[in-house]
């Protein structure tokens, strides 16, 4: 404090008659500094206005060419590759007809893989769209990707989200049909990342629905919908016309809302939808974060496997239903899907919508599925049993699929037994495992 009233002291003049001719010549050189901080302030502005424009111009030229080079499509080469991989190849005069020209969304997950391959085998063009995130192993998805190269299946890397791309592709090839596969899948993840659901099943879902609707012509929408739509429904077996306002996950709200969703797109813009609730798919080249995946290569590697359980002890169950079940379902509702009706984003009349239940129709408790696991590995689980927590399981599944029978002649032939063993066959052969040769001999 002292020191302090020292300096304000010194800062006073010694005689009062001195103070207006001294703060007269103080205000001229404030002035002078002034002006001259003022100048220096404005060359100072210039100077920064000038490099922030440099530095704009220089980031959107980069920005826009790392875009131009890292674009992973576009350009003329790109555009021969879709179109090649779009024609349909059946022979002239097939009974089949001219063959169908489909867009597979989710071309390199599990389900999409098997459909495009099929379609490919039966002479249809097929382009799929996969954006590889890593939700489970990117290896396995490359790997399916290299499988449908080889049978002469383009797979665009690309988001779904990207209209523009999705434009693009319309613009290239017109699609008389969509597959659309892409999803965000898993009923548990959901609580660690529930906004990955929103991305793809609900923003991902309508940005495909406007592309199609905009497109000339609109090709007809196959999409998968999920047997958890039924969530808390308890009447069995779940048939289409049941509840399914009462979702237990997020991942099923998600689907329970794209069937909505794809109601409106029919009901504006004439778009032909149908969606299909598939029950618990499995088999080779499946998805990792299934349990029947998960188990096979936690039993082989000697780890312990998780094995919850309903209320009361009551094991949990599921309709588990085998991949080439699920192919011949997806086919046979591109082949019955019937006309969009809309142009230009214009409904013309009305166009189908449907729904069909894709199940087996055959509940196996989850013990039963690790025990066949176990026969087949020749490996003993190290079951750990605990009672199934709140994270939006549902107790047991199990399809009516009178509807599929009817209008797809859907019939599936698979039994868990069966599908497991032509499941754990592919395992042993994808990874190789040593000490599962001794069970692959024995298939
Ligand atoms: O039909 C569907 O619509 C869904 O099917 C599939 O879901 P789910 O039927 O839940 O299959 P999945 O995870 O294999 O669990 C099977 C059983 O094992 C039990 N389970 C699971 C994991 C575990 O560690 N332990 C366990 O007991 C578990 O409690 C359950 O009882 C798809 O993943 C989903 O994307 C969606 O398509």
């Amino acid at each position: 404090m002292r020191v302090v009233a020292e300096e304000e002291e010194d800062m006073l003049p010694s005689t009062p008659g001195k103070v207006k001719i001294e703060r007269a010549g103080a205000m001229t050189r404030q002035l002078h500094r002034c002006f001259a901080s003022t100048g220096t302030m404005f060359l100072w502005a210039l100077f920064l206005v000038a490099m922030t424009a440099t530095y704009l111009s220089f980031h959107s030229f980069v920005d826009t060419s790392s875009r131009y080079f890292a674009a992973s499509w576009g350009g003329l080469h790109w555009e021969r590759q879709i179109r090649a991989s779009a024609s349909p190849r059946r022979p002239p005069g097939s009974a089949e007809g001219a063959g169908l020209s489909v867009l597979v969304t989710g071309a390199a997950g599990f389900v999409g893989t098997h459909c495009s391959l099929a379609l490919r085998k039966r002479g249809d063009g097929v382009v799929g769209i996969d954006n590889f995130n890593k939700y489970y192993d990117p290896s396995l998805k490359k790997a399916r990707r290299a499988l449908l190269a080889s049978h002469g299946v383009f797979v665009v890397e690309g988001d779904i989200n990207d209209g523009r791309l999705l434009t693009k592709l319309f613009d290239v090839v017109p699609f008389t049909h969509v597959l659309h596969l892409a999803a965000q899948a898993g009923v548990r993840y959901a609580m660690e990342n529930p906004a990955s659901y929103v991305h793809s099943n609900i923003a991902g879902l309508v940005s495909l629905l406007e592309a199609c609707k905009e497109a000339d012509p609109q090709p007809a929408v196959v999409w998968a919908s999920s047997s958890s739509v039924y969530g808390l429904n308890d009447a069995v077996p779940f048939s289409e016309a049941h509840r399914t306002d009462r979702p237990a996950s997020l991942y099923a709200a998600t689907k329970k809302a794209g069937e909505e969703i794809t109601h409106t797109y029919n009901h504006i813009y004439g778009l032909s939808v149908t969606g299909l609730r598939f029950f618990t798919v499995y088999g080779p080249w499946g998805r990792p974060d299934m349990a029947y995946f998960s188990f096979t290569r936690n039993i082989l590697q000697g780890k312990p496997i998780t094995v919850y359980r309903g209320r009361d002890h009551v094991d949990l169950a599921r309709d588990f239903t085998y991949i080439d079940d699920i192919v011949r379902g997806c086919l046979a509702s591109l082949d019955t899907a019937g006309r969009s009706t809309g142009t230009g984003g214009r409904k013309r009349g009305p166009a189908p919508y449907r729904i069909f239940n894709l199940g087996n129709t055959a509940p196996v408790t989850v013990p039963t599925l690790v025990s066949i696991l176990e026969r087949y590995l020749r490996v003993n689980a190290k079951r750990n049993v605990v009672e199934m927590p709140g994270n939006g399981d549902v107790p047991f599944t199990h399809a009516n699929i009178s509807l599929a029978r009817e209008q797809l002649g859907y019939k599936p032939t698979t039994s868990l037994e069966m599908g497991l063993k032509k499941f754990v066959r592919w395992y042993l052969s994808y990874y190789g495992y040593n000490r599962g040769t001794q069970a692959f001999n024995n298939l």
